[in-house]
């Protein structure tokens, strides 16, 4: 910390003069005890005991001043410390990049801010102001003590060494003891636990005598460990007490005899005996503040640990700019992973010409985000480059690149104020007219427009109050008013219910070629328009073209599209039909006359989850079975005692066929990672048709044998 007070040398100065003068006063104070009997009292030489007098009040109004001084002194020095310090922690972590904050939990970095910071302020203004006054206290003191009388000093030494080691010696001894007590104490509970637990049948058996005398034996025990604690606790207690009185005896004792021989005078006594007192105390008080220094050590080093980490991505040193407009973004043979066990994206290669409209799409997992991420400089590659007109992001500055690019994620932050604010931010240039207009081309104006406070309307606890659906549409207007050349959109319409996402979908169609746009998304019809596809597998591109190119392939696109065809889904989201040929596609529906589907297919009816909510849970009986319409699901399973996530299905999945044919526990629990639609149709349901046609049942029960 000292780096930080420096500066200030003056306040430096005032404090540290301050502390000699207290200490100096406490100390010598008592030494005015050996003048005021020796020659004042003793001779009655009234003229020397108001010198005295006047020297002492001089003295203690000299000490008031300064100390008023030093306390201004030091609330300054450390104020200004603790800001710095303040200051220098937030500096750091608004440097710091993405794997830092993956690093690090929430709770982590906040109890530095907190708790650490609290800590070390307390030792700033309190613990080493005192450590200091204490130290040069006893320093001081000692001195003085040896000018007074050296072997009384040397001998009081001595025993007080032994007054503090005796308790620490005995420490060992006394929690071995404790433990000894508390042993014998859960001995003796067991056997009262056991004997009334089985009362009925010690009666029946006759076995009180057994018990009556394991329980005095388990008492006898109590009795011997409680007795030798006691003593041990008692002896820890008498054993300062009893070196004090033997130090106090010592220093009349010894003391005495000095005035005796004529060695010492009886003022010169008096003055030892206060004197060392206060230097007893100062001592003691030490003793006290190590914990405290102890404690704020630790915290500091966790201050220093985020004060030291250098960025991951740090800012170039020459920072370049990039040109506007820019032509082209290229990931050339990019391979990154959060880890460095695992790669999320192996060897990717693309290029996104400006103006253009680009999809990523992929099964979970599959490394779009990844992407999207590297592509905003969030992380770096591990290996290849990524390159804004044959700039490497690297070397680009990071506002030109921030400038130029928005990125917009599913978690979509908003800080605690207004909604204008959260749309502005920093910019200045922004008219409410643009503001209004990014609120609309977003589809949120009409909502915000409508609640009583409008645009001054304050967002609390970071946007929880609103839908995810509103958060989102927000975060799109904030991001359209910064204007970027290039928009990244991670997964935008998963939240929104098919009216808004249509209407996210018409502004992606207006804005194209007058930006670049980016978007990652599950839903394929969203991707269908767009220039060109990238499909994600295993963090590799499997295939890349146009909708059409792609689904002439008949590959992993082709695949995937097929599986989110054949449902029908109401605007406000809330009903949901499957067609025929989509059933049909069901592995154990193939081959079922279209008669039959046709009557399964309206048997099932819609149902809505919120995010978090769990429709399928491990153990339950099951009885439905289920279709995924819209929206993204996790599969948990329990494994020693922790939830381990197994797979992620989404739009087009099913799950939770067994419960057509039996009632079983469900094997894995199933839970809403997002708003989402589902189609359910339960047993009887179902059961009402099997019964006419078995073969479905067959079928049902094949195609489950095959998958076990
Ligand atoms: N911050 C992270 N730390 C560690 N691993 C991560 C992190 N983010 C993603 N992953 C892992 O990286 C892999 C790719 O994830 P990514 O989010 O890029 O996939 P995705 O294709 O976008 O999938 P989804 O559609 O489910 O979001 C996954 O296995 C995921 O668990």
């Amino acid at each position: 910390m000292l780096k930080y007070f420096t500066p200030y040398k003056l306040l430096l100065g005032v404090f540290l003069g301050s502390v000699v003068v207290e200490v100096a006063y406490g100390v010598a104070a008592p030494i005015s005890l050996k003048y005021l009997v020796d020659e004042a009292f003793t001779p009655k030489d009234f003229h020397i005991f108001l010198l005295i007098l006047a020297i002492l009040v001089g003295g203690g109004l000299l000490h008031i001043v300064v100390s008023v001084c030093g306390d201004y002194a030091l609330g300054r020095l450390s104020g200004e410390g603790i800001r710095q310090l303040r200051t220098e922690l937030l500096g750091s972590l608004l440097r710091q990049a993405a794997p830092f904050y993956r690093r690090y939990r929430v709770g982590d970095l906040v109890t530095r801010f907190s708790s650490d910071m609290a800590s070390v302020e307390r030792v700033i203004r309190g613990t080493s102001p005192l450590l200091l006054r204490e130290t040069l206290g006893v320093l001081l003191g000692l001195f003085l003590l040896f000018s007074i009388e050296w072997k009384l000093t040397l001998v009081m030494l001595a025993g007080s060494v032994l007054m503090l080691a005796g308790p620490k010696l005995l420490q060992r001894r006394a929690e071995s003891d404790n433990l000894k007590y508390k042993e014998a104490q859960e001995r003796f509970t067991n056997t009262i636990d056991e004997m009334v637990k089985g009362q009925a049948t010690i009666k029946a058996l006759h076995q009180q005598g057994r018990f009556r005398s394991e329980a005095g034996q388990r008492i006898q025990q109590l009795f011997a460990a409680g007795f030798r604690l006691h003593m041990t606790n008692a002896f820890m207690e008498r054993l300062p007490l009893t070196a004090l009185m033997i130090l106090n005896g010592t220093m009349l004792g010894y003391g005495g005899y000095l005035i005796f021989e004529d060695e010492m005078t009886i003022g010169g006594f008096m003055a030892f005996f206060t004197l060392f007192m206060t230097v007893g105390q100062s001592g003691s008080n030490l003793s006290f503040l190590i914990p405290h220094l102890i404690e704020s050590g630790i915290s500091f080093q966790r201050i220093s640990a985020i004060l030291q980490h250098k960025p991951d991505l740090p800012e170039p040193a020459q920072p370049l700019e990039l040109p506007s407009p820019v032509a082209s973004l290229r990931m050339e043979n990019v391979t990154f992973g959060y880890t460095e066990e695992n790669d999320q994206l192996k060897e990717v290669s693309l290029q996104i010409p400006a103006g253009s409209y680009t999809a990523f799409v992929g099964p979970s997992g599959s490394g779009k985000s990844t992407a999207l991420q590297l592509l905003s400089r969030f992380y770096d590659p591990r290996q290849g480059r990524i390159s804004i007109d044959g700039l490497d992001l690297r070397e680009v500055s990071e506002a030109s690149l921030r400038k130029l690019s928005v990125l917009v994620t599913q978690d979509t932050f908003l800080f605690n104020s207004t909604i204008r604010d959260n749309l502005l931010l920093d910019n200045s240039a922004a008219t409410e007219a643009d503001m209004f207009d990014a609120a609309k081309q977003a589809g949120i104006h009409e909502v915000i427009a409508n609640w009583p406070a409008g645009y001054d309307t304050v967002i609390q606890s970071e946007g929880a109050t609103l839908s995810g659906g509103e958060r989102q549409r927000i975060a799109l207007a904030r991001a359209l008013l910064r204007e970027p050349q290039l928009l990244l959109l991670d997964e935008v319409t998963s939240a929104l219910d098919p009216a808004s996402e249509t209407a996210v979908n018409e502004l992606i169609r207006r804005l194209r070629g007058s930006r670049t746009i980016l978007s990652v998304t599950h839903r394929l019809a969203a991707a269908a328009a767009a220039d060109t596809i990238y499909v994600f597998q295993d963090g590799r591109i499997a295939e890349s073209g146009t909708h059409q190119e792609l689904l002439e392939r008949q590959g992993l696109y082709s695949a995937l599209w097929e599986k989110q065809q054949g449902f029908r889904l109401s605007q406000d989201g809330l009903h949901a039909s499957v067609e025929v040929e989509r059933l049909e596609k069901l592995p154990f529906f193939q081959g079922v006359e279209r008669a039959l589907l046709q009557e399964l297919a309206v048997l099932f009816s819609t149902e809505t989850c919120l995010e978090g909510e769990a429709i399928v849970r491990e153990g339950d009986e099951g009885n439905k079975f289920y279709i995924i319409v819209r929206g993204k699901f996790e599969v948990v399973k329990k494994l020693a005692d922790e939830e381990k996530r197994v797979a992620i299905l989404q739009d087009g999945d099913h799950f939770g066929e067994v419960a057509l044919l039996r009632n079983t526990p469900r094997n894995a629990t199933v839970r809403a990672l997002g708003p989402a639609v589902v189609l359910a149709v339960r047993q009887e349901a179902f059961h009402s048709l099997t019964d006419r046609s078995p073969q479905i049942l067959a079928s049902l029960q094949r195609t489950l044998e095959q998958r076990s």
